[in-house]
């Protein structure tokens, strides 16, 4: 897209994308309804337990894309294999997708039930690819871990990423992350799963995603999404594009896709 780039407001939101971006209408599209009922377990994901590591002294810079905020990190180092991954894959950049309230703003729904925000730690399968620009074109390029995070007690490794908010306040502003911050903390506690093969949930919506949705959401306070919604969706200087109150990106979630036929299945209770 022109001058009206893609994002999340009636003008240019998700139900605009396939315009520009034609995967967006394909059949393999994230997110979507996690209907528990259709969940299958495999004793094949129970036997190869999903294993990783990070180095929180990669986690290098965060930056306001014009749709929310996303650390990226120095792959080196990184490593997530098993469940249902053939390969090793390595850590790209985390992010998050958040709602105007806190009653919405996941990207996943469980049984149709929305959480509050959700956190996407991007992977790239460096077994075959030589980075994630590469892999994002194939359809076992990427995984992603999808953390769904609802109301509770402040959540002290993503406060790391909160206080730098105030310096990447307008699109395009990007800074150092001093305090190293471990992304091996903000992934819940018992390891449960859903996993699906799926696409980006933002443009170009490729469809090189094999999702990792944890089933225990993680807890993160109203203050921190207030946090959140307080970026701008414009650069500094410039007029807001967007018809979205005073350009405030107060909802970067894409509403759930059909499943169709692909198969959803399930590791751990
Ligand atoms: O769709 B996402 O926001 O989550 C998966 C992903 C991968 C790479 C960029 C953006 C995304
Ligand atoms: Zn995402």
């Amino acid at each position: 897209m022109s001058a009206a780039e893609w994002g999340y407001t009636k003008r240019n939101g998700p139900f605009t994308w396939a315009k520009n971006y034609p995967t967006a209408a394909g059949i393999r599209q994230s997110p979507v309804d996690i209907d528990t009922a259709l969940a299958t377990s495999d004793s094949s994901l129970e036997s190869k337990p999903l294993r990783w590591k990070y180095v929180p002294q990669n986690t290098r810079t965060i930056v306001n894309s014009g749709h929310g905020w996303r650390v990226d990190v120095d792959s080196e180092g990184s490593e997530l294999v098993g469940g249902p991954l053939e390969g090793t894959y390595k850590l790209q950049q985390f992010h998050c997708h958040w709602g105007s309230s806190s009653d919405k703003g996941s990207e996943h729904t469980v049984d149709g039930q929305s959480y509050a925000a959700e956190l996407h730690l991007v992977h790239w399968n460096s077994s075959k690819y030589a980075d994630c620009g590469e892999a994002a074109d194939y359809p076992d390029g990427l995984t992603v871990l999808g953390v769904l995070l609802k109301v509770g007690a402040k959540n002290p490794e993503l406060q790391k990423v909160i206080d730098l908010i105030p310096s990447i306040s307008h699109r395009g502003e990007k800074t150092e992350v001093k305090e190293a911050i471990d992304p091996a903390k903000m992934l819940p506690k018992t390891l449960s799963y859903w996993t699906y093969l799926g696409s980006l949930t933002v443009p170009p919506c490729n469809e090189s995603v094999t999702w990792i949705l944890f089933k225990e959401p993680v807890e993160v306070s109203e203050e921190q999404l207030a946090a959140f919604r307080s970026l701008r969706c414009y650069k500094r200087g410039e007029e807001c594009p967007c018809d979205e109150v005073d350009g405030l990106l107060i909802s970067n979630y894409r509403p759930t896709l059909p499943l169709g036929t692909r198969e959803l299945r399930e590791c751990g209770s």
